[in-house]
């Protein structure tokens, strides 16, 4: 531990609480405080600065403690470059959001104010009305980083900047807004890393005329978390929607036979039933009227709650043995009353409903057999029925509040808004946390891509040649993944379309068929489990779930049932499926399906300029003031932002404009710089006098051949320059190699240093003179005065 170190060049390879080890450039580990890590004359204020890529120190102490600075300040949003980092406050900030901030973003260049997502919603919408491109804002972070309240913080700029004033009903951004209260009170749950979790992905596709007026919108959504219906651990919840449901007006908990949630199955796993300062009674009254507001009907609306009642009941549906071998039957009265109840709700024939949950019909090629389910078949079937309901009422409200809100065929722009889930590695992961890491290695690859482009642009913009700068393709772990055939998305359709195939055979086939490859690992000692390395670490995942996660099917019997239902809603759930499909050839995927929405998703974001939110969790106890060190910077390499730092430490991290350079460093070579030269050559001589000479470089002359550390030859031969440790002059900005800008402030302190002492000595030998002169005057006085006496 060196507390006299204050600044370190190099990478974070520990965090423990305020303490950070890092591996020098210079090759030496040092365990320094967090705090500690900037040059103590930097010109870094102590509340940080808003824009990290102004941080004489672009490394991951230096952002990290200007993170914390800032975030203790209340400041949570910070540039770096033009992506907006988001630190979740975890208290109410209303000042920043308000329609006075609002007003303040609107038309101000980007930079000009404050870091805030209104002014990264203002530059896209900008950029769209002037430029006719559309764009997209990627708000990304783990769960609980405040992406969807970013989100919402992007919807209202927007609908405040495309908004217009409708005499009467409701308007397209009204409606936008209001399907955000619809969609959490189905698709949001409470989970342990937070209260208000959203179990899918979310694109919000913002069509705008040409007056820039909002003029339609489109939702798609990505993988809701089906198993929540049946399966909760303490102390998370089910979906909000059935708890509010429970706390409805006596009429409608009377309509459904609704009563104490304690009292079902599918809400009693866990002992979570209320959220901190939520009361379900209002809120199902909000959502409610939200629903008014997104055009569903109250007939409508009455069908949605009777549906999640019958879930509720469905749940409480138990299985006893039945007479026959291996059979199964409603347990006791109180199941067959629950059972009832589903019937009724559902408007389906008990009898069928009974038959569905516990027996199977085998169609094969001479006859029909019906064969048993066992209670614990039953039980799973009773599940798979809950999810298949509850999955197809979420896609059902999607579509609804889709062509209620209504698109615009005419709009040629759009800004797309997508929150998703962010990386996740648990204890145990399953085939959710597989598709949540392809999705985020999907979108880690776009955005590599941008950064990498951006700082092309930059460099191209200053003239200096760029192509030297390498950076890490994901490219093989996508093709891990998803390569078709071959991949383990692949592979894993294979096997679910095997009878025989069991967990353990499709991982064997996994380890048999990657096992050279450097992404892919099988973890020691497991039977089953395997490794990916991803972009953002190591996952292992346990293959147990994989097959029937992926499963794409609705049994037959509960198509039957429900496609008969006497309740057009419900029957509309489960439409007819087309003749093709019906086929057992035609096998549907989970994997498959998501990888094709993915690649959707994408083609549609390449057609757009990105925008990106990286959303930060300061701490996993959810509460304000406190900033976890080792978590954030693990959150900011899972983010891809010290991955954009790093592709811009590959090239020139430090940028200063000439003047800046100048005044900063002038005192190293103020014998070659007489003020009569100008800025460019000012500058070279400042390079060469302290031996790193910079080159001015054209693009435009024509570089051929340029690899780092090689020579390059222009074509018109008028530089010809060592790329490697020498820094550029660009056209109005030095750009400096990573940690040479240490080294000329080390050179700098040294000559301040020395001069200070020069001017230490030089007064204090002033001030020895003058003193002695007094003294001398004082003495002469003295004696003459003892003289004259
Ligand atoms: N800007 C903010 N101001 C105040 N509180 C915030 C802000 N952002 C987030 N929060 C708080 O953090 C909680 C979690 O935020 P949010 O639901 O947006 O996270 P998320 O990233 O969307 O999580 P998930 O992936 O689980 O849906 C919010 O309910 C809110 O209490």
């Amino acid at each position: 531990e060196d507390p006299e170190v204050t600044w370190i060049d190099g990478e974070v390879v520990e965090v423990n609480g305020d303490q950070i080890k890092v591996l020098c450039t210079s090759g030496k580990t040092v365990v320094v405080k967090a705090s500690n890590v900037y040059p103590k004359d930097a010109e870094v204020p102590s509340c940080g600065v808003d824009d990290m890529t102004k941080l004489a120190y672009l490394h991951e102490p230096g952002v990290l403690q200007n993170l914390k600075s800032r975030y203790d300040m209340n400041e949570i949003y910070t540039y770096t470059g033009n992506i907006l980092i988001a630190v979740n406050p975890f208290r109410r900030l209303p000042h920043l959001y308000d329609s006075h901030m609002m007003a303040q973003y609107k038309g101000a260049a980007f930079g000009e104010l404050s870091p805030h997502p209104f002014a990264v919603a203002d530059a896209a919408y900008r950029l769209m009305i002037n430029e006719g491109i559309s764009q997209s804002i990627l708000v990304s972070g783990e769960s609980g980083a405040g992406k969807t309240e970013s989100t919402k913080c992007l919807m209202r700029y927007l609908a405040y900047m495309g908004g217009r004033a409708v005499a009467e009903g409701r308007s397209v951004e009204q409606q936008v807004l209001e399907s955000n209260p619809v969609l959490e009170a189905f698709g949001n749950a409470k989970t342990v890393r937070n209260n208000n979790s959203s179990r899918f992905g979310k694109f919000v596709e913002i069509q705008f005329d040409q007056r820039g007026r909002i003029s339609g919108a489109a939702i798609r959504t990505y993988l809701l978390e089906r198993s929540r219906v049946c399966q909760v651990s303490d102390p998370e919840r089910n979906y909000h929607c059935f708890y509010m449901l429970c706390a409805a007006p006596p009429e409608d908990i009377q309509r459904f036979k609704l009563g104490n949630p304690r009292t079902f199955h599918y809400l009693n796993q866990s002992n979570c039933f209320e959220l901190d300062g939520i009361d379900d009674a209002k809120e199902y009254v909000a959502t409610r009227r939200a629903m008014d507001v997104v055009g569903i009907s109250s007939e409508e609306q009455d069908a949605i709650f009777r549906v999640v009642a019958a879930i509720l009941h469905l749940g409480n549906v138990e299985f006893a043995k039945g007479k026959e071998m291996d059979s199964s039957v409603p347990k006791d009265e109180k199941s067959w009353l629950h059972l009832r109840i589903v019937a009724e709700l559902l408007m389906c024939d008990v009898k069928a409903l009974e038959d569905s949950l516990c027996k199977r019909v085998i169609v094969t090629r001479d006859e029909t057999i019906t064969k048993w389910l066992d209670p614990e078949a039953a039980a799973l079937s009773r599940d798979a029925l809950a999810k298949i309901v509850y999955s197809r009422l979420f896609d059902w409200l999607v579509d609804k509040i889709n062509s209620s809100i209504g698109q615009d065929p005419d709009s040629k722009s759009l800004i797309g808004v997508l929150d998703i889930y962010g990386f996740e590695s648990f204890k145990t992961n399953s085939f959710e946390q597989f598709c949540i890491n392809l999705t985020n290695e999907k979108l880690q690859q776009h955005f590599n891509q941008h950064v990498f482009k951006m700082e092309q642009e930059e460099y191209t913009k200053e003239e200096i040649d760029w192509s030297y700068i390498e950076f890490v393709d994901n490219q093989d772990v996508l093709d891990l993944i998803e390569k078709k055939p071959g991949g383990i998305i692949a592979l894993l359709d294979e096997a679910c379309m095997f009878p025989r195939s069991t967990h353990e055979t499709f991982a064997q086939k996994l380890y048999q068929t990657f096992k050279n490859h450097k992404r892919f690992t099988k973890p020691k000692l497991s039977r089953s489990d395997f490794t990916i390395c991803h972009y953002a670490g190591d996952v292992t995942y346990q293959t147990e779930l994989f097959l029937d996660k992926n499963k794409d099917y609705v049994v037959a019997e509960h198509q039957q049932l429900l496609g008969a239902s006497k309740c057009s809603f419900v029957a509309s759930l489960f439409p007819p499926l087309a003749e093709e499909s019906s086929k057992s050839s035609k096998f549907s995927s989970i994997g498959s399906r998501f990888k094709q929405q993915l690649q959707a998703l994408l083609e549609t974001l390449s057609s757009t300029e990105p925008h990106y939110i990286r959303c930060v969790k300061p701490n996993n106890l959810l509460k304000p003031s406190i900033f976890e060190n080792k978590s954030v910077l693990q959150q900011l390499r899972c983010g891809g932002v010290m991955e954009a730092i790093r592709i811009s430490c590959a090239g020139y991290p430090t940028r200063k404009p000439f003047d800046e350079f100048l005044d900063r460093f002038g005192i190293l070579a103020s014998e070659v710089l007489d003020g009569s030269s100008d800025e460019v050559t000012a500058c070279k001589r400042l390079l060469e006098k302290v031996g790193l000479e910079g080159y001015q470089l054209s693009l435009r002359q024509g570089i051929i051949g340029s690899t780092l550390d090689s020579i390059l030859v222009p074509i018109t031969g008028i530089a010809v320059c060592f790329v490697g440790d020498i820094p550029f002059i660009g056209k109005t900005k030095v750009f400096l190699r990573a940690g040479q800008m240490a080294d000329l402030d080390g050179r700098r302190s040294e000559v301040l240093g020395r001069s200070a002492s020069i001017i230490q000595r030089k007064i204090r030998s002033y001030l020895g003179r003058k003193s002695f002169i007094l003294l001398r005057r004082s003495a002469i006085q003295i004696q003459a005065a003892c003289r004259g006496t």
